[in-house]
């Protein structure tokens, strides 16, 4: 067998009480891409920090690349001499700065020259877009390209820092931003990169299809211990969602068709025929012209396009996190005209608005889970002039147990929880309000396959409440399990309406696909959804 690209042997890394690793024993291949799965918090990041010399590990760690010892902790920057690069979620690109500027940075500060020669550095990125067979102008500034198109360049670039010693190229949830298409694409450079036999892809992610699609085995860690590796090939989403989270709480993915047959907590929200507690017409902004629909008491509706379609654009709007030209939102009869729309009044409305970006939109990283948790109800709990801090602590209790937010500790820093659990709190903080209006976008990126189950109940149970809820999402399978119709934008107005028998993924697929080519008037035109130009 051929020496692998990284292994690394009984790896611990302890914080405080907690044990995030717990004697981790991972080989990675040359020539292999390895999928890495676990729940949120089982330490798939804190690997990769240990990997790139953010943390220390315990001692008694051993790593080895291209099978020669490496003594942890890494000194700082050492894993880029190494051979190992990472591509983290939001990418890391400069967009002010050109694709060859974004590339080439990190080489021409390595290289200590006193000027640096952007025309060679601009040719040197232009030979690997080309090597790679990817089409984007290297002088470009990356502010203008697409997601998809980022997303390649991201990965080329940390091909670029891999360097002559090329080892391991780590993707850390890289296509959770991306449309399918822009996912293939992806996919197929890294297949191009790990071609040349002498390096290996650690591709970390949620989506076990994505995993089992693009990947030759899979390891599954699970409270910091590695639970198994298996080969893709002869495993399968059910399996996979059994190690991540255990034969009792495993909940394999599923259509929206299965899970009504089965009556599950994942199931439909309720019929669509309800009376209209939303309703919105005529929103207009840059990139939306004319878009109105109506959203039942108790109706999850959700709304998906290609990037660029609008579809992401609606929520922020309608919440006043940005700024519409025109349209008007009722909710229970009231009247605003979006434009004047602003996140305080929208709140005191009862909209809220949970943003895919929760890192940057969603918590204050610096305080605690309690603080951010608590902040909605603030005044309910105390008084104008005096908090109540037990009473706080209880609902910040209350939260983390209903909304299974680990650690339970409302006293841990928000910044230190794992992505996932950052999500649950977010979603916590604004579903404890009893919202009139639940604008959610992508609410279960970066979360585990058993916490997606049950943030899916959670949504039901708001549902049951009465709340209307818009869900913005590009994850087909969530839109088919979770919404009672689906509107499809494109160039910034519906285009379809799914319900019923139609609401399975690859109908949402196929319809989201087709919307770009052009639609016959009555087409674009549904029942409840009327757009006007
Ligand atoms: N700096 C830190 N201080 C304290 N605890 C931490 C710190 N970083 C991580 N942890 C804890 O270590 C555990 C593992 O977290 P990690 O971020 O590695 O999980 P993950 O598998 O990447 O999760 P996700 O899928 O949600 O991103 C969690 O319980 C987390 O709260």
């Amino acid at each position: 067998m051929t020496t692998p690209v990284l292994r690394v042997g009984a790896l611990s890394k302890t914080f405080g009480a907690h044990r995030a690793l717990d004697g981790v024993d991972l080989e990675i291949g040359a020539g292999q891409v390895h999928g890495l799965l676990g729940e949120n918090g089982s330490g798939k990041s804190t690997l990769i920090k240990v990997l790139t010399g953010v943390h220390a590990p315990d001692p008694g760690g051993r790593l080895e690349v291209h099978g020669r010892p490496v003594p942890l902790p890494l000194a700082p920057g050492e894993f880029r001499r190494l051979g190992i690069s990472v591509v983290h979620q939001d990418l890391g690109l400069l967009p002010e700065l050109s694709v060859a500027e974004n590339m080439r940075v990190a080489q021409a500060i390595a290289a200590r020259r006193a000027v640096v020669s952007w025309r060679a550095e601009r040719r040197l990125a232009g030979r690997t877009l080309q090597r790679y067979k990817v089409d984007v102008d290297p002088a470009a500034p990356v502010a203008s390209l697409g997601d998809t198109e980022r997303a390649l360049v991201a990965i080329l670039r940390a091909v670029e820092e891999l360097g002559d010693s090329r080892a391991l190229l780590i993707l850390d949830e890289p296509t959770v931003f991306l449309p399918r298409e822009g996912t293939d694409l992806l996919f197929g450079l890294v297949r191009e990169l790990v071609a040349d036999g002498r390096t290996g892809v650690l591709l970390v992610s949620h989506d076990l299809h994505e995993v089992l699609a693009h990947t030759s085995c899979v390891s599954v860690l699970r409270d910091g211990r590695l639970e198994a590796t298996v080969d893709s090939a002869a495993t399968t989403p059910e399996r996979l969602a059994e190690l991540i989270v255990g034969p009792a709480g495993a909940v394999a993915p599923r259509s929206r068709a299965a899970a009504a047959g089965s009556g599950d907590a994942a199931g439909p929200v309720g019929p669509a025929t309800r009376s209209p507690r939303v309703r919105v017409r005529d929103l207009h902004a840059p990139r939306l012209h004319g878009v109105s629909f109506d959203v039942g008491r108790g109706e999850v509706l959700g709304l998906t396009g290609l990037a660029g379609s609008g579809a992401e654009e609606v929520l922020p709007l309608l919440y006043g996190a940005r700024r519409a030209r025109g349209g008007v939102l009722e909710v229970d009869g009231g009247e605003q005209p979006v434009p004047s729309a602003r996140p305080a009044s929208s709140l005191r409305r009862g909209v809220v608005y949970v943003p895919a970006d929760r890192r940057q939109d969603g918590g204050v990283l610096e305080e605690s889970v309690e603080r951010n948790v608590t902040m909605p109800v603030l005044t309910e709990l105390g008084s104008r002039w005096r908090l109540r801090p037990r009473a706080l602590r209880r609902r910040a209790e209350e939260l983390a147990e209903r909304f299974d937010v680990r650690p339970r500790d409302p006293g841990a820093v928000f910044g230190t929880l794992s992505g996932g659990n950052q999500q649950k709190a977010v979603l916590a903080k604004w579903l404890q309000v009893g919202p009139r209006l639940v604008l959610l976008a992508e609410p279960t990126q970066g979360v585990d396959v058993g916490a997606r189950a049950h943030i899916f109940g959670l949504l039901r149970a708001v549902a049951e409440d009465g709340a209307a809820t818009v869900l913005a999402s590009s994850d087909y399978e969530q839109l088919a399990t979770v919404c009672d119709r689906v509107l499809v934008l494109a160039r910034g107005r519906v285009v379809a309406e799914l319900s019923g028998p139609e609401l399975d993924p690859a109908t949402i697929s196929d319809r989201v696909l087709s919307s770009t080519a052009p639609l016959p008037r009555q087409q674009a035109r549904t029942p409840q959804t009327q757009e006007s130009s």
